[in-house]
């Protein structure tokens, strides 16, 4: 009956995996962004946080982005560093367990992005994702200024962010993710960076978002998908622009 059981396993899986993807679409489509929880289970979940703390041990994270920080009092500006970045393909030794996280990313995009007729999933054609972006907020109040990921159309469309924070206390510990959907005129959304959470959102204009300070560490792993047209024109963008410093270069020499 074991047999059975791992087939019954496979539909509900199968079915899981539908149903998921159908949450995707029609959240992305009313919403531009989506959270799902439990995405991993509690023991994958930990096996995935058991990875990247074992490489934040290994000290293979680079200082991210510098972020400047008025001090009330005095004028001069402490510089506190946001978050300390890794990128990895899922392929590394003793990181099955990432890969794994990545592939089922992969897989409910790949196959929400099929499902979706057209008009939904923002029209895109999927064809490619950047590699995965571990961060750590190493707390003491580091933290993300406003921004958007994808301003100029450099090919990303979707964001999607895994969180791997247990017993987050979004009082105590800060990190909140928030989220200024445009469109929505007094709304924000804010999103709790707990364990085991995904959350996806369009990296363009519509999704302006901040990470306030953190005090207690803060570990996550972003992927961005790319859509293949608007990647193919940056691309050719990028060449052009190469190929002009090149020749401006060469004329400079001669
Ligand atoms: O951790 C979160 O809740 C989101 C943090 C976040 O927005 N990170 C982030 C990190 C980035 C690093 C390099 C370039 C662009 C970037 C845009 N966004
Ligand atoms: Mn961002």
């Amino acid at each position: 009956n074991d047999r059975v059981h791992t087939d019954q396993q496979q539909h509900t899986d199968h079915l899981d995996i539908i149903q998921v993807c159908q949450n995707v679409i029609r959240d992305m489509h009313q919403y531009g962004l989506c959270v799902i929880d439990k995405f991993l289970g509690e023991k994958k979940g930990l096996a995935v946080l058991d990875e990247v703390l074992r490489m934040y041990q290994s000290g293979v994270f680079k200082d991210g982005q510098l972020v400047r920080n008025k001090s009330t009092n005095k004028q001069d500006l402490k510089t506190i560093r946001g978050d300390q970045i890794t990128w990895m393909d899922g392929r590394e030794t003793d990181c099955s367990n990432i890969g794994q996280l990545i592939s089922k990313v992969d897989s409910i995009i790949m196959r929400a992005n099929r499902m979706a007729n057209n008009g939904h999933m923002g029209d895109y054609v999927i064809n490619g994702r950047t590699k995965a972006m571990v961060a750590c907020y190493p707390g003491h109040g580091s933290h993300y200024v406003k921004h958007v990921d994808n301003p100029n159309q450099d090919g990303r469309c979707i964001t999607a962010i895994y969180y791997l924070n247990r017993d987050w206390d979004i009082k105590q510990n800060g990190g909140l993710l928030r989220i200024f959907p445009e469109g929505w005129t007094d709304q924000v959304a804010d999103i709790e960076p707990l364990f085991d959470r995904i959350l996806f959102f369009w990296s363009d204009r519509r999704n302006p978002h901040e990470v306030q300070p953190a005090y207690k560490t803060r570990y996550a792993i972003t992927l961005w998908y790319f859509d293949a047209k608007e990647r193919e024109e940056a691309c050719k963008r990028y060449q052009r622009e190469r190929q002009r410093e090149l020749q401006h270069l060469t004329r400079q020499d001669t």
